[in-house]
């Protein structure tokens, strides 16, 4: 019988197994971040261990970091967090691309630009996002940080062997529908748990015609449905990405990794504890509206009523939800009015984003009632836009253009959404506080965000991309 990939990588890191209890995997990379990782070092310090393989092991810092001014950093909790890592990456000898280094960037987001990130891997970090990684088709899930210490010190890890779902994604999508649609989509269908358990396989048509970027940002967001992960086969996009960055080998060693990969494929009749098909002529550019990333609704519908919705837990949720943001039931997604747009996180900020941001931008200002940023996810996606003149083209329409970081994804920096306010953010979570106490988060892409930027509330980019082509 055929295997899916995830079978596949699953079985090849298995150190041990017994029947009842979880395997013991092997884990490939481990990427590193200021915010989950102090109390792992301290735990190996007191108990007089090493790190096992810092060859396998790589920090950067992102959460906490300015990105405003680098040098100044009023929180003493987060130049704690900075300063800490710096002496835990020196002590125990694990690689760092500090505040400083040019490699800097969200940990998701450096991981695939240095080739760190390959497939068949299995990756883990403290961090839940890490399940972006499984685009380049490797089993990628974030961990606690008892766990972080684990790792750290065997290159290893407990799990519970996983379910496997495939989301098959037929058809051809509408000029305008991003992947952050697909995947708000999806949410928006099957709700924020629909994943719990299992790692998920993207297919079909669709994803098979997306770039790494794309294929990113989906399985960014595979957390936000409960699951473990996402990945999606690796393919000729996967390989001519990989081709040529920082740590990825070069020449005969780079082909035989790439026959290797080709073998990690799923097989045609591999079975799946789960399957959906979504026809992506379904799709639309999606704006959530509530406090959580499956409260969303396409830009063009109004928010639901409470007689949308069977069960009284589902009727109270809906109504706890638009009291925090300040909607009414019933009121057009297109009427909703926004203060704030970031344009940044590990779901949104690779240099594909920010083009096509600016293609929406260019020539146009951002509403005089608007606060808007553009946070680059990588010191190397910063100065790659800036080669290419982008960040001239959102500083002339009034974007603030930043260094890279989580900045306003999580309020751990000065980066905040005052009490009330509301921002279209091209962020993968809604949370009640995540933006800032009282802040009111609308998830979207990043043309749905430039478009909102120039209007002052949500408009159907589809519209303006018709004018304008993106790519
Ligand atoms: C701070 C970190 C542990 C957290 C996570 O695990 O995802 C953050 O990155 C987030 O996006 O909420
Ligand atoms: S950008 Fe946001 S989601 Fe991504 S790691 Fe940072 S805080 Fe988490």
């Amino acid at each position: 019988m055929g295997q899916s990939i995830i079978e596949k990588i699953w079985k090849q890191h298995i150190v041990h197994q017994e029947e009842g209890k979880p395997d013991l995997l092997y884990i490939d990379l481990h990427l590193v971040h200021e915010v989950t990782s102090p109390q792992a070092f301290s735990g190996l310090r007191m108990k007089g261990r090493t790190v096992r393989r810092p060859d396998k092991t790589f920090a950067t810092m992102d959460h906490n970091i300015p990105t405003d001014n680098r040098k100044v950093i009023n929180d003493k909790i987060a130049l704690n967090q900075m300063t800490t890592l710096e002496k835990n990456c020196e002590e125990f000898q694990v690689p760092l691309a500090g505040i400083d280094h040019p490699d800097q960037g969200i940990v998701h987001v450096i991981g695939p630009e240095l080739g760190l990130t390959q497939p068949g891997m299995t990756i883990v970090c403290g961090d839940s996002h890490t399940s972006t990684h499984g685009a380049f088709g490797s089993i990628a899930f974030g961990i606690g940080t008892s766990e972080v210490e684990h790792v750290l010190a065997t290159q290893t890890i407990w799990r519970q062997k996983p379910k496997t779902l495939k989301i098959e994604i037929n058809g051809k999508r509408q000029q305008g529908v991003s992947a952050k649609d697909v995947i708000l989509y999806v949410l928006s269908q099957y709700g924020f748990d629909f994943g719990t358990g299992h790692v998920i396989e993207y297919t079909g048509e669709v994803i098979a015609h997306m770039s790494m970027e794309e294929r990113m940002t989906i399985c960014n967001m595979s957390i936000e449905g409960g699951a473990r992960a996402g990945l999606v086969n690796p393919d000729e996009t996967t390989f001519s990405y990989l081709r040529g960055r920082k740590y990825v080998p070069t020449g005969d060693a780079f082909e035989e990794l790439v026959t290797k990969w080709r073998s990690l494929v799923s097989d045609e009749d591999a079975t799946y504890d789960r399957v959906i098909t979504i026809d992506a002529a379904n799709i639309a550019p999606m704006v959530s509206w509530g406090t959580n990333p499956a409260m969303t609704s396409k830009v063009t519908d109004s928010i639901p009523t409470s007689s949308d919705y069977e069960t009284a837990v589902e009727k109270k949720s809906l109504e706890s939800a638009l009291k925090y943001m300040g909607l009414k039931e019933g009121q057009k997604i297109e009427d909703i009015q926004i203060q704030h747009v970031f344009i940044g996180s590990c779901t949104n900020s690779r240099l594909e984003d920010l083009r096509e941001a600016a293609s929406v931008i260019k020539g146009n200002k951002v509403h005089p009632d608007v606060r808007a940023l553009v946070v680059p996810g990588s010191q190397t996606v910063k100065s790659l836009a800036e080669e290419e003149g982008l960040d001239e083209i959102f500083r002339e329409a009034g974007f603030e253009w930043r260094d890279s970081g989580c900045s306003m994804c999580l309020s751990m920096n000065n980066d905040i959404v005052p009490s009330g306010e509301h921002c279209a953010s091209t962020s993968n979570r809604n949370f009640e506080g995540r933006q800032g106490s009282g802040a009111r988060t609308h998830l979207v892409s990043p043309i749905m965000a430039a478009a909102a930027a120039i209007h002052g509330h949500f408009v159907d980019v589809r519209k303006m991309v018709e004018r304008q082509p993106v790519r």
